[in-house]
């Protein structure tokens, strides 16, 4: 751009943060969690929880049932607003900017940060309308062969376009559960998120398409931030590049994943990588 002077303004984003997180280079911060503590009626779940998720990389959360891992990852787009004993205390930032704050458009947020869960869930609709049923109510198509692009773009980018591309108009719901499931992380793309939250995406999916789905993460990665849980601590140490070990509703460490598993700081964390409990 051009300013009134006639000097070229350098309009790009610069890296807000030192680059400085271990285990990622020139990472700039992208989540910060603050003290999050999240009580179901009388149930401590969470407690002060927090931690530092750098852009552009996968961040794991490992640990045993019941943890709380599920638990802080729908802090981050506000999914646990949705159930009603649910009281969130402390603070998560997204890019330095308060996202509890009252003032925050929640449907917004929730495009900025997708999700997918553990079972691949798509709308009883055409593979083509799942994928463009978020940009169209978000209204990020001009016209019909916008929408097409968009559909196509996050269809190749999830690894599905060449197996569905003759049957676009078929139902979501005749794929098999590893197609199913880069059908909805195809999906999460199509409102181009920032983040995107993983809840267990392979725990319904045999070895091959989980497989496929961990390639897609390593992928996806370079253009966003991902943050999943998992059980199996052979996939945390494949796909991400940091990990958060919580036990008891607490973060107990964190760090770079080989650091977390190799020499781990807390002795609680020793015992679950090499399965004394779990
Ligand atoms: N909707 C809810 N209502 C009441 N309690 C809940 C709810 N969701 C989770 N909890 C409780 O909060 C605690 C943390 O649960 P959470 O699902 O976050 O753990 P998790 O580490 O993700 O477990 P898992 O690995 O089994 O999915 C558990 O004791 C759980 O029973």
């Amino acid at each position: 751009m051009v300013n009134n002077n006639g000097d070229v303004m350098d309009l790009s984003v610069k890296p807000t943060a030192a680059p400085s997180i271990p285990g990622v280079n020139q990472a700039k911060t992208k989540i910060t969690a603050d003290r999050v503590n999240v009580y179901y009626g009388e149930k401590h779940a969470l407690k002060d929880v927090s931690i530092e998720i750098p852009e552009r990389a996968v961040m794991a959360f490992i640990g045993p049932s019941g943890c709380g891992k599920s638990t802080f990852l729908r802090c981050i787009n506000r999914m646990n607003d949705t159930i009603s004993i649910a009281k969130i205390q402390g603070r998560i930032d997204i890019d330095g900017h308060d996202i509890y704050d009252p003032s925050l458009d929640v449907v917004q947020l929730r495009a900025r940060v997708g999700m997918v869960f553990q079972k691949p869930n798509p709308f009883p609709k055409s593979i083509f309308e799942n994928v463009a049923y978020g940009p169209r109510i978000h209204g990020l198509a001009n016209d019909k062969t916008d929408l097409e692009e968009i559909v196509v773009s996050s269809l190749r980018k999830a690894g599905l376009f060449e197996e569905v591309k003759d049957r676009l108009l078929d139902s979501g719901t005749g794929l098999s559960g590893g197609q199913q499931q880069r059908l909805c992380i195809a999906r999460a793309i199509a409102v181009s998120p920032e983040i995107i939250l993983m809840d267990e995406p392979c725990s319904a999916l045999d070895p091959i398409a989980s497989a496929k789905i961990e390639e897609l993460i390593a992928d996806l990665r370079q253009n966003f931030t991902i943050v999943i849980v998992t059980h199996s601590m052979q996939q945390a140490a494949r796909v991400s590049q940091r990990t958060a070990f919580f036990h008891l509703g607490v973060l107990v460490e964190e760090g770079p994943t080989d650091e977390i598993f190799t020499k781990p700081r807390e002795q609680r964390t020793q015992d679950y990588i090499t399965g004394r409990f779990g």
